[in-house]
């Protein structure tokens, strides 16, 4: 990198709008989307989509519920054109879905794609040639005049083709590519030059699509380019502003909602954020963007994973595991304070007499978009004891009281460190059972008990394998838990009070257990936590109170 990059690299220039009103706007209302990821997306790809992944990313497309779609630039050659051709014979195109296909503004390639698309209901043809400075001077070698000419000139094509096949309803898209990098006047001239040959009107208005082709300042500056647009295009009222951004700087999104801020109408992009180079801006998250906020966006990502698996597998490219409400990762919580809020916020919310969401570190419900809450916490070196309780709470039902979460969050911490990788809900599972004793032997291993009633005290007769051999042991309390550590206590077992107890079922009906914990503190005063699970109550206490002793 140079030690100046003032050398090489220039600022770029505010626009001149102190007036600017989309600050102090909101984003009320979803806008028109256009889905240009056989199009853009596509010419991006290592392997651009054949008719098969077409298809299917269309269909897809559909059922999300994107009503205009880019299907391709049919003059790039027969995979596109076929297709389209193919789109628009088998009446698969539903009524309520309008496709569009983009042309540069050359006689031949215009010709080709009304062919392509003749027939249709609907459809949108899009021209596009390059306004800005450097497109001009490097790409074309033309003045301003040669470079609105080549746009008046496609023009002319569009209303001589459209006039050619009347049996579809023409609409027009122009896109003065490269319109953020271009002078904002400039762009105003050549859109009004071709809006004088297509004459929109307000029933049948022209699409202005407002591209940073390649991205280049601060979203801000975006916003204030269309709201310049915005007020200065004539005929406002017979004009569709479009946004289209790409992400070089890495803020498409940012840009695309203060461009809706600043007065578009439309949003062109791709699902997940594909496209040339950093890819066009992604519709799922400005979409999910505005659900968060309570606005619908009337797109339907309920299926997330299944928008995933297709996108992937038509763009052969993977979708980021960090990726915003779609990533793997995303409801996912390794660390310990995330993990504790997670779950309060959980309890808190099944407490709430509303449906507002308000769980910490989760700004969506993952079950709106069909996610489970299984990987919401997942335990590895970083997590806590509110993490490790989750998932033997999801997973075992298990209900641990705080203190004893604590005790084993423990031994998880040593077993993720020594093995220095996630654990999985098996693998802490089988260390509460190696830590508590549960289905293992310890030094008290019970076999049978018997609870006998003596006046108002409790006399626990138990058979137990004590240090590996049979005993029958008896001891006398005022219930069955303080007979039980007297008996013990008889046995080489350790000298115990209680301190805590509780109990739950796990599961209902025949098959429920009982889940009894117990701390007890020692005459040395060591805690001493146990646990023990039984198809009864009070057995499952009697194991717990031994889980205990035995970990002494
Ligand atoms: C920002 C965008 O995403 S724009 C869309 C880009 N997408 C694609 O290019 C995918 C499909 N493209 C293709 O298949 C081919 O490029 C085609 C069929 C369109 C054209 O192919 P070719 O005729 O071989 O030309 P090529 O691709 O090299 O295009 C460059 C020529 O087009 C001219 N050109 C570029 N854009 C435009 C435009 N919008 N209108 C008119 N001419 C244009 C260039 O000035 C250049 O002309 P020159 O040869 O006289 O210097
Ligand atoms: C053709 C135009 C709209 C384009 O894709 C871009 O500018 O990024």
């Amino acid at each position: 990198m140079l030690n100046d990059p003032s050398r090489k690299y220039r600022p770029f220039p505010q626009v001149d709008l102190p007036d600017r009103q989309w600050p102090d706007r909101t984003i009320d209302k979803a806008p028109r989307w256009l889905s240009t990821d056989l199009r853009d997306g596509n010419q991006a790809l290592i392997d651009p989509m054949g008719s098969e992944k077409k298809s299917r990313f269309f269909d897809l497309l559909v059922k999300v519920g994107i009503k205009e779609i880019e299907v391709g630039f049919p003059s790039s050659g027969a995979t596109d054109f076929d297709f389209i051709r193919d789109l628009v014979d088998s009446g698969r195109i539903p009524d309520d879905v309008t496709i569009q296909s983009l042309t540069q503004s050359r006689r031949d390639l215009i010709e080709k794609t009304f062919e392509a698309m003749a027939g249709a209901k609907k459809a949108i043809v899009h021209l596009y040639n390059a306004v800005s400075p450097a497109w001009r001077n490097i790409v074309f070698n033309l003045d301003k005049p040669g470079v609105k000419a080549i746009a008046i000139e496609g023009a002319q094509i569009l209303a001589e083709q459209a006039a050619k096949y009347p049996q579809t309803d023409w609409h027009f898209e122009y896109s003065p590519e490269t319109f953020s990098t271009a002078e904002l006047d400039f762009s105003i001239e050549v859109c009004s030059a071709v809006m004088e040959i297509l004459k929109p009107t307000v029933e049948k208005p022209i699409i202005f699509n407002l591209p940073a082709t390649v991205e280049a300042a601060m979203p801000n500056i975006y916003a204030d380019q269309i709201e310049y647009f915005g007020r200065n295009i004539p005929n406002r009222e017979a004009v569709v502003i479009s946004l289209h951004t790409h992400n070089d700087r890495g803020t498409g999104i940012a840009a695309t909602e203060l461009g809706l801020l600043a007065g578009g109408d439309r949003v062109e992009g791709c699902l997940f954020g594909n496209g040339e180079r950093t890819g066009n801006v992604d519709l799922v998250t400005v979409a999910l963007n505005m659900y968060t906020q309570g606005l619908h966006p009337g797109l339907d990502f309920s299926d997330i994973d299944e928008v995933i698996q297709t996108v992937e597998y038509c763009n052969q490219l993977p979708v980021h595991p960090r990726h915003p409400y779609a990533g793997e990762l995303v409801f996912t919580a390794f660390s310990g304070s995330h993990q504790d809020a997670i779950k309060k916020g959980f309890a808190h919310q099944a407490k709430r007499n509303d449906e507002i969401w308000e769980v910490p570190y989760l700004p969506i419900d993952p079950a709106d978009l069909g996610r489970s809450y299984e990987a919401v916490i997942r335990v590895n070196s970083q997590s806590g004891k509110g993490g490790v309780a989750w998932v033997l709470e999801q997973d075992y039902g298990l209900k641990l009281p705080k203190k004893l979460q604590a005790d084993f969050s423990r031994t998880v911490q040593e077993l993720s460190d020594t093995t220095g990788r996630e654990l999985t809900s098996g693998d802490i599972w089988g260390a509460f059972q190696e830590r508590y004793f549960i289905n293992k032997s310890g030094r008290f291993e019970l076999f049978d008990y018997a609870e006998n009633h003596a006046g108002s005290d409790r006399i626990f007769v138990g058979k137990l394998k004590v240090d590996g051999e049979f005993r029958s042991l008896s001891g006398r309390g005022n219930g069955l838990m303080s007979s039980v550590i007297a008996a013990l206590k008889d046995h080489g077992g350790p000298e115990m009070d209680i301190v805590d107890y509780s109990e739950h079922a796990i599961g209902h009906g025949a098959g429920a257990q009982a889940a009894a914990y117990v701390e007890c503190r020692t005459t040395d005063g060591r805690s001493l936590f146990g646990a023990g699970i039984d198809t009864d109550v009070a057995t499952a206490t009697v194991r717990a109170l031994l889980s205990a002793a035995n970990g002494i």
